[in-house]
């Protein structure tokens, strides 16, 4: 948890000037019972009306005094905890940025929003509550005693007595009560979980009708989080009620006791009462501490899991690299015997892979689903780091390429179309942030995107809802595919992006990626025989290796996979064709 306190260090002012407001509030309200006692002693006994309301004006203005300060503490922390929380987010965030595929697909996107968001929360409201608590109580506790000492040594010692019986109450129950809270924890997580899957997934449990199992889960969920969280009020409501009994115990035994001092005037009335005052001053302030240590334990919690994820080293960097400069010789993209799994995983998902793609020209990567596709692409902009052998761009080896030089040679086409919140323009501005409406209509019309996007009331300024929600799969697909091509860059990845196209779409689209992308050298990864066929070079992938490479006419006659890929999905016509 310490650690996290380097996020303090801009705030070194307000995480002083906090406590210290909160300190200064906590002697005026030591002061309050002093006031009472000369009330009832003075004013009281001697019936002296103006003293009274002198004093009465006192306690008022020690009120607002404490109320000020209260406030300001309140301010000075609230600054330092939204300050620690904006910069551990931050740096968080930028530690996320530098994890490779490999690191996130380990932890899981999910968890690294809770990390994000909910684990952050709790940390910075740990720090808001630690900075006005965690001097304060102990502070009004020991003052509390030290001030009842100077009434009366005898009776204080009533409160050395009731102190510990106190703490050792609050103690107990806190410690049954926080397992069950962290546990409490936990199961939220796991609920939180299942909500987001339930929300993400909504349509495809609706088209499976799997809504009743979805509600039966997440109502077996909620019933133990109710439960867990019944059974840990239960406890915890012990907590006033058994300590109220013990502190009115005391000041029923402070009565007795002072009883007899009264009656023979070697303590007044007024310092018995001010005594009771101290007693209660001493609970509320344990009873404070209590919330502080519970807050502390959710805050470690917290701070565990996100020391987690700061302690992930990423394994794909480009630290010290510089720019380099590309041997135009060199083919654009060389596979030199690649071999890959994932994390460390025994099985190769990708074995002794090597080809090669020249400048302009147009490959096309088919077979099978789980015969790594992906996983041949995604090595080419470093998203994960070859195992064994090498991946050259432009002759050099992606791992010495700084990420920004490499990633602006390539434009991208996931596999699943992810467009962002903003307008038409704003989306075509990822790749290239310069780019013009010129560029962006040119780019829009080779992906087959112009004529939807001019239809729509707004054009390039029509809004995109977020994820692309208001779109038709098909047209989210083309807007991916344009934005690629936006800044005209050196590598164009298609990676099965044409899938929700129509036949005709596809078609028109493969004939402008052949007709306009010059020297870019295309990858299309696809299981369609027809993306491919033209195209300059095939790789036909099985099980993570080459099963062989060439021409549409020469895989047909010499692989055998590739054939049978072919006799599924071409007409008798198109298999004559070939022959
Ligand atoms: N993130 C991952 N973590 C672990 N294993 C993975 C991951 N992604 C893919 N794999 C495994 O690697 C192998 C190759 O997967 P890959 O996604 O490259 O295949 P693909 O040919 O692109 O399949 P598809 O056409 O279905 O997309 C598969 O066995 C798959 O289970």
């Amino acid at each position: 948890m310490f650690r996290l306190f380097r996020y303090l260090k801009n705030y070194k002012k307000e995480s002083v000037i906090g406590p210290l407001f909160k300190l200064i509030e906590a002697c005026f309200e030591l002061a309050v019972p002093v006031v009472m006692k000369r009330i009832i002693d003075i004013g009281i006994k001697n019936e002296d009306m103006p003293y009274i309301l002198r004093m009465g004006g006192i306690m008022v203005l020690l009120g607002f005094l404490g109320l000020a300060c209260s406030l300001t503490a309140q301010f000075f922390a609230a600054k330092a905890s939204v300050g620690f929380g904006t910069a551990l987010r931050t740096d968080l965030l930028r530690h996320i940025d530098r994890l490779s595929y490999s690191e996130i697909d380990k932890i899981g996107s999910s968890t690294l929003v809770t990390r994000m968001t909910s684990d952050i929360n709790t940390a910075q409201s740990g720090v808001n509550i630690l900075l006005r608590l965690l001097l304060r109580s102990p502070f009004i506790v020991i003052g509390a005693v030290i001030m009842a000492f100077t009434i009366s040594v005898k009776l204080t010692l009533i409160f050395l007595v009731i102190a510990p019986c106190l703490a050792f109450v609050i103690y107990k129950i806190m410690s049954i009560t926080i397992p069950r809270y962290k546990h409490i924890q936990k199961t939220l997580d796991r609920t939180n979980l299942l909500t987001g899957e339930s929300l993400s997934g909504a349509r495809v449990i609706r088209a499976f009708s799997r809504q009743q199992d979805e509600e039966k889960d997440f109502d077996k969920l909620t019933e133990e989080l109710t439960d867990l969280q019944i059974k840990a009020g239960r406890i915890n409501a012990l907590m006033n009620p058994l300590t109220y009994v013990i502190v009115n115990l005391g000041i029923a035994v402070l009565l007795k006791a002072s009883a007899h001092q009264v009656y023979n005037g070697v303590i007044t009335q007024g310092e018995v009462i001010a005594l009771i005052n101290y007693m209660n001053q001493i609970l509320l302030a344990l009873l404070a501490m209590a919330i502080l240590v519970t807050n502390i334990t959710k805050m470690q919690a917290s701070a565990i899991r996100i020391n987690d994820v700061f302690d992930i080293d990423p394994t794909v960097t480009d630290d010290g690299n510089t720019e380099v400069t590309a041997d135009t010789s060199a083919p654009a993209v060389e596979f030199r015997g690649v071999s890959f799994s994932y994390h460390d995983s025994e099985e190769y998902a990708l074995e002794d892979i090597s080809f090669t793609a020249n400048r302009g020209e147009t490959i096309g990567i088919i077979g099978g689903t789980g015969s790594g596709k992906s996983s041949v692409i995604n090595l080419i902009p470093r998203f994960y780091d070859a195992s064994k052998g090498e991946v050259l761009v432009d002759g050099i080896d992606v791992k010495n390429y700084p990420f920004r030089q490499l990633r602006h040679k390539i434009g991208i086409v996931p596999q699943r179309a992810v467009l962002f919140k903003g307008t038409v323009r704003d989306n075509m501005k990822w790749r290239d942030s310069s780019a013009d409406d010129e560029e962006i209509i040119k780019a829009l019309k080779l992906a087959q995107a112009y004529d939807f996007v001019m239809e729509k009331p707004d054009k390039l300024d029509e809004m995109i809802h977020q994820g692309g929600k208001n779109l038709s799969g098909g047209q989210r697909q083309r807007l991916t595919i344009a934005r690629a091509f936006v800044g005209h860059p050196e590598i164009v990845i298609l990676d099965d992006s044409a899938s929700a196209l129509d036949l005709a779409t596809d078609a028109r689209l493969r004939k402008a990626i052949a007709e306009q992308t010059g020297d870019m050298t295309v990858f299309i990864v696809s299981q369609r025989i027809s993306s491919i066929k033209n195209v300059d070079k095939i790789i036909v992938l099985d099980d993570g290796k080459i099963a062989g490479t060439g021409t549409h006419r020469e895989l047909y006659q010499s692989c055998g996979i590739y054939r049978e890929i072919c006799l599924s999905q071409l007409s008798e016509k198109e298999v004559r064709e070939i022959g």
